[in-house]
């Protein structure tokens, strides 16, 4: 797996994975976390030369891992050849700066390395401007583990070295950025609801899901269009847009960055204008990979980020891809744990129908269907059933014309305040 992104005649830095795991974490699944961790490395372009697990109460709070385990990872370091340690959690500057003295080795921690392969993968101007900021906002709280270990040298007031007064600079030179930043992604926030109001009264249908599921392929099978789909983590970072039809209802399909486990914050917050395109849509498609042995763990990351955002009240589709890997005792299983949810593969273009008919059933579950007589006269001012409705028949009834169309309940009101005024129409079902 990945061979494709090795390359020989680059000199790949030597990583060496670090995880603490609490008591109530079993070690398989500490295990599969660090195999996750292993492929965002590989992503990143390190190469894993070993993996270290602790098992403890709680990471410590000056080294993350013990005393006995640094002095390991320092041994380690030396005779493995390490250039890097990385770590499966979030470091605190002080924890940076002690794992770094005891050990003669870069630390990097695990939002670290998401941002390192976001940097690596934004590719649009909105994706790079998200990144940036998410990054400058990483680098803030941490670059006080220069100075407090200075001053703390010094002690006591007038401490001001000039280690703290760079770092102040520096603060000052990153928050103006930072401000820069964040009005760039509000122009693009405000070009981007712009073309979202252009497009009226489409179904906006979303994939989400954590990274790698397929939501990318799915994307491509449903609307036979090409986007960049690979077997890397983070391989879509912007969201795209593609309108189709099902049944007569226009779609319009976005594909959006994949979540994973401990997603740092400021990366969502970030990433804000992209993930619009899911905080506004009608029907969630919850993508997940079922060939993983972690599909529940996957679909509580999802569904907690989706709370994050503040997105939990969708219609959603749980879409289990992948079922090309399966054997079939393995989806009956899935099938009698997840009753509701849907099987495919996206890249075998098995089980799309069931999916579509899955997405038409709840657009049309908002739908009405009516018949009306309305005068010829009056008919051009309800001209916008032709753009908000489904017409399933059209009669031309003496002086009237007979329409049989779907209509949702939001857009039948209007239709019917429409008609008041006009005190025409006559219902004919
Ligand atoms: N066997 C199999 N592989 C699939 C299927 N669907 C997707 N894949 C593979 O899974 C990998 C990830 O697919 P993507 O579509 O890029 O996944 P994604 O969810 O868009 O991933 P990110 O954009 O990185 O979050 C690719 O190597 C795909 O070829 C499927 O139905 N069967
Ligand atoms: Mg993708």
């Amino acid at each position: 797996m990945f061979e494709e992104i090795r390359n020989s005649d680059i000199v790949q830095e030597r990583a060496l994975l670090v995880a603490v795991y609490g008591p109530g974490t079993p070690r398989v699944q500490a295990e599969e976390y660090l195999d996750e961790l292993e492929l965002l490395t590989y992503t990143a372009g390190g190469v894993t030369v070993d993996k270290v697990l602790q098992n403890r109460m709680h990471p410590d709070a000056s080294t993350y891992v013990g005393s006995g385990k640094l002095r390991e990872l320092k041994r380690m370091a030396g005779e493995k050849n390490i250039d890097t340690l990385i770590f499966d959690d979030d470091l605190s500057p002080t924890q940076i700066r002690n794992i770094e003295k005891g050990t003669k080795a870069k630390v990097l921690d695990r939002s670290g390395l998401i941002l390192d392969i976001f940097a690596s993968r934004a590719k649009t101007a909105a994706a790079k401007t998200q990144v940036e900021l998410a990054q400058l906002q990483y680098l803030l709280p941490r670059l006080t583990r220069f100075w407090t270990h200075l001053s703390r040298q010094q002690g006591g007031i007038g401490t001001r070295g000039p280690g703290e007064s760079q770092i102040e600079m520096d603060r000052r030179m990153i928050d103006k950025r930072i401000a820069t930043l964040k009005d760039k992604l509000e122009k693009i926030d405000q070009q981007r609801q712009t073309q979202r109001k252009g497009r009226s009264k489409k179904n906006r249908v979303s994939l989400v899901g954590y990274t790698n599921a397929g939501k990318s392929t799915l994307m491509n099978a449903l609307t036979e269009t090409e986007v960049l789909a690979e077997n890397r983590l983070f391989a879509t970072l912007d969201s795209t847009v593609r309108q189709y039809e099902i049944e007569n209802h226009d779609i319009l399909l976005s594909d959006t960055v994949g979540f994973i486990r401990k997603l740092p914050h400021d990366l969502i917050e970030s990433f804000k204008s992209t993930l619009d395109e899911v905080r506004e849509c009608d029907i969630l498609l919850h993508v997940v990979d079922a060939s993983s042995r972690m599909t529940q763990d996957y679909i509580d990351v999802v569904e907690d980020t989706l709370e994050d955002m503040d997105v939990d009240d969708k219609k959603s589709v749980l879409v289990f891809n992948k079922v090309d890997l399966l054997d079939s005792h393995k989806i009956t299983e899935l099938k009698h744990r997840y009753p509701d949810a849907v099987f495919v593969s996206a890249e075998r273009n098995i089980g799309l129908a069931k999916l579509e008919d899955e997405i038409t059933e709840l657009i049309e579950e908002d739908y009405v269907t009516k018949t009306m007589k309305i005068p010829a006269a009056k008919y051009e001012g309800v001209a916008f059933l032709h753009r908000e409705a489904n017409i399933i028949e059209k009669k031309y009834v003496g002086a009237d014309v007979e329409l049989t169309f779907s209509i949702d309940k939001p857009d039948l009101m209007r239709l019917e305040t429409l008609l008041d005024n006009n005190d025409a129409a006559e219902s004919v079902a």
